[in-house]
């Protein structure tokens, strides 16, 4: 399929890409190369490989990893279903890696299949999980027109350059610098060549594949300005920072599920409007024992965040039908989704009690279902009460989102009380 629908430039017949994982993540520290480490229990890596299958347009994507890391990859991929995938064996650098990944289009002796060669390809660090298909289309359509393009940001710090008795020689003006970042793309055969006629030294020290455009085939990469979100993870500090955006781009969207019994729809009610400040927010009344299409849908909407409201002491059935309903859903593959059990105490007389079988039921579980990638957490909310009930659904408000943002697989199984 061509680049969709974009009204200007040129259109391009095949794009692939190439992602270079084969690096060993020092600057990181860890045993772990830096591709390899999980983020909300997932590997940094497939969050690009699922950033760039996403762009349907692009045929084919080769990851290049280091040779004791082909099966770790090839297991990365099976696990959470990535498509049009190849791995294939880097070299000791990241030119070197990037290079071998662009052999198997022309060199078939690395590739037991064919690999249509693409007209375009993008080249991009596995480790900059946060590219969406805009960038990816700018910097294709601009280098099919101008043989290479790449995304650029603004300097954070100035250039400056250092005399040999370490003493500052001189400062770049910053606003003439731009910081090169990812992604790339190229005229297949601008790059390949270039790639060809590399020395050595290139290979091994370079760090820039629009610098080997340049210098191997006169070709002046056009440069477009990306957004802030295309950082590389390069040091621990990296790993944190990926870590909460993608908290928090599931943080984003809670639907609220009640029975139809009187009382849980009016805290149902009430609950949804102390959260729609904070996230957008859906709520259905349904009975659970049946299955219920508006539900379905949700599952296959990009939600990752249930309360689950009843009035039952332990509600094992209802949540059961919902971990049931989200394993069909394959939500929970990619992303751990939040499921938050709501009792709500109706009973008259405030002296409640929840016995030790039945929190241990509860643990045991939610201990079960977080193999599935489902974070079940306990919310306890007093009906009647010496607390005026909308201040009780305001502390559920609060609980529920501390719990959605923060995700904490050690706390499930718990209960909180509103
Ligand atoms: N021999 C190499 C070295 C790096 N890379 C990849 O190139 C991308 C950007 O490189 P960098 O951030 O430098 O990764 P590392 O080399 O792993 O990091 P470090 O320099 O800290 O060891 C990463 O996805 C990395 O896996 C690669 O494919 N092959
Ligand atoms: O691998 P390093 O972190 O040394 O450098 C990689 C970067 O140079 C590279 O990802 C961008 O600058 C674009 O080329």
């Amino acid at each position: 399929m061509e680049p969709g629908g974009c009204d200007a430039g040129p259109t391009v017949k095949a794009v692939a890409a190439v992602l270079p994982a084969g690096g060993s993540g020092e600057r990181l520290g860890g045993a772990t190369p830096k591709q390899f480490c999980t983020v909300q229990g997932r590997p940094l890596v497939s969050y690009t490989v699922r950033a760039v299958e996403r762009v349907s347009w692009i045929s084919d994507i080769i990851v290049v990893v280091s040779p004791e890391n082909i099966e770790t990859m090839k297991s990365i991929i099976e696990k959470y279903g990535h498509k049009r995938v190849t791995v294939t064996e880097g070299g000791i650098t990241r030119h070197r890696s990037i290079f071998n990944g662009l052999k198997l289009f022309s060199e078939n002796k690395f590739s037991n299949h064919l690999l249509q060669k693409p007209e375009v390809v993008v080249i991009h660090d596995a480790v900059r999980p946060f590219v969406e298909e805009d960038i990816l289309l700018k910097v294709v359509m601009a280098a099919k027109e101008h043989g290479a393009a790449g995304a650029i940001r603004p300097l954070v710090s100035t250039v400056i350059a250092s005399a040999a008795d370490g003493c500052l020689d001189h400062s770049l003006e910053r606003t003439k610098y731009r910081a090169s970042e990812m992604p790339q793309a190229f005229l297949f055969d601008i790059i390949y060549q270039a790639y060809q006629q590399c020395t050595d030294y290139d290979l091994d020290y370079g760090t820039e594949c629009l610098h080997l455009a340049l210098k191997y085939c006169k070709t002046n990469a056009k440069l477009v300005e990306g957004t802030a979100d295309l950082w590389k993870v390069t040091y621990k500090r990296d790993l944190y920072a990926a870590e909460s955006i993608i908290k928090d781009s599931l943080s984003q969207q809670i639907c609220i599920i009640t029975d139809v019994k009187e009382a849980v729809v009016q805290v149902g009610f009430l609950l949804h409007e102390s959260l729609r400040s904070q996230i957008k927010v859906e709520t259905i009344s349904i009975s659970l024992s049946k299955r219920d299409n508006h539900l379905q849908n949700i599952f296959s909407g990009q939600c990752y965040n249930f309360v689950c409201i009843n009035d039952k002491k332990y509600a094992t059935e209802e949540i059961q039908q919902l971990v049931d309903m989200l394993e069909e859903s394959n939500i929970p593959l990619l992303h751990p989704v939040v499921l938050i059990s709501v009792h709500l105490n109706t009973s008259e007389n405030a002296s409640f009690s929840i016995d030790l079988e039945e929190l241990t039921k509860m643990k045991k579980f939610a201990r079960e279902v977080k193999r599935k990638n489902i974070l079940v957490y306990g919310l306890l909310i007093q009906y009647k009460d010496y607390f005026p009930l909308q201040e009780t659904v305001n502390s559920a408000a609060a609980l529920t989102m501390a719990l959605i943002k923060d995700r904490n697989p050690e706390l499930t199984g718990q209960l909180v009380v509103a």
